[in-house]
């Protein structure tokens, strides 16, 4: 387990103190996937770094399992960083060696003899789909190529911490895709405790077990990934969960008038919001059925998200008020969230 007790850190710069990690307390468990998203400057570099004691935290203590690592003197330090891989956005491969010297590099002092590397390498190597471009140098990969070697190099030691810092913002979504399914599988299968950073909140929503959210160094929510798209509390939270989602649109578009928004008497533009509780109710037809409600949907957007569906729907309502009415008290009563947009 990573626990983060008070941390904090400030840099004394020219400008004066930027205090860019302010009393972080966080417990990361074995195993996880764990995100820390926020926007840009919100402090998330600096508090991974503060993890492996890459940045020593001004205040507070970091502790991995029953050891205080911000207690440990250099030579202690350099040893538990063994078992802390760590990952980078523009991969920081060292372009004069090939992608099986890049790989060797941290086991160099391993004591481990030529041939016992080359086995080890070479199933790094298959583990992450490179078998074929050993020989090669970095400049002959591609951005998705270079971070599966970067990731094979940071598995080198058989580390139980993976730190990601930004490892996909600089890949097209197609690699970041496939450079994700190859983080929960190195999660799944050596058991590794992922600790992932990013600004993407489709990142946090394709891997992660739990999500903490930062803005001007703090933790301001945290919790299960499905809690916190089901409930978020932060508006920051809100506004990155709307970045994954084009449901926000329908707003513009009834202020803007579209003719998708224009309603005929007796009928309402209504959003509905539900999660994985009320998606096994036929609420749609219910209402249709029950009290003779028509529902025209004009567009949704539906996650899956730890396997769970949630998700918006826009609709028309069309029938009686009084019956509308009831319907909409019906469909709260089973926890969908109703928000009528316009009637008429
Ligand atoms: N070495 C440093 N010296 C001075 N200030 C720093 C240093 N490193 C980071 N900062 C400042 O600390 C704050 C947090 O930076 P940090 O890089 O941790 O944020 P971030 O959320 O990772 O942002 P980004 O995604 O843009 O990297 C910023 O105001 C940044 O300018």
């Amino acid at each position: 387990m990573i626990r983060l007790e008070h941390v904090s850190k400030t840099f004394d710069t020219v400008s004066g103190d930027v205090h860019a990690v302010k009393e972080v307390n966080l417990e990361i468990q074995d195993g996880e996937i764990f995100g820390i998203i926020g926007f840009s400057g919100a402090g998330k570099s600096t508090l991974v770094r503060c993890i492996n004691l890459l940045e020593r935290p001004s205040n507070g203590k970091v502790w991995i399992d029953d050891e205080e690592l911000t207690k440990m003197s250099e030579k202690a330090l350099r040893e538990v960083r063994k078992k802390i891989g760590m990952i980078f956005q523009h991969f920081n491969l060292m372009r004069s060696r090939t992608v099986y010297q890049n790989i060797a590099f941290p086991l160099k002092g391993s004591g481990l003899s030529k041939e016992e590397m080359d086995k080890k390498i070479t199933s790094l190597l298959e583990l992450v789909d490179l078998g074929d471009k050993k020989d090669a140098y970095p400049s002959q990969l591609s951005g998705g190529q270079k971070q599966r070697v970067a990731i094979a190099r940071a598995l080198a030691n058989d580390p139980k911490v993976l730190l990601c810092d930004e490892a996909t913002s600089a890949l097209d979504p197609q690699t970041t895709k496939s450079i994700l399914k190859l983080l929960k599988q190195v999660n799944e299968k050596l058991g590794i405790t992922i600790v992932l950073i990013t600004h993407e909140m489709a990142v946090i929503k394709e891997i992660c077990d739990r999500v903490a959210v930062m803005e001007k160094g703090k933790v301001i929510e945290e919790g299960n990934i499905l809690e916190v798209f089901c409930k978020p509390q932060a508006k920051v939270t809100k506004d990155f969960i709307a970045t994954t989602s084009n449901i926000s649109r329908i707003y513009e578009m009834v202020d803007e008038g579209s003719a998708l928004t224009e309603l005929k008497p007796g009928q309402h533009l209504v959003k509905l919001n539900y999660d994985a509780v009320n998606t096994s109710k036929a609420l749609i037809s219910e209402i249709s059925r029950d009290f003779h409600v028509d529902t025209n949907i004009i567009f949704g957007n539906v996650e899956i998200i730890k396997d769970s569906p949630l998700g918006d729907l826009v609709v028309i309502f069309g029938g009686q008020k009084e019956d509308i009415q009831n319907a909409i008290a019906y469909m709260e009563k089973h926890d969908v969230k109703v928000e009528v947009l316009k009637e008429c």
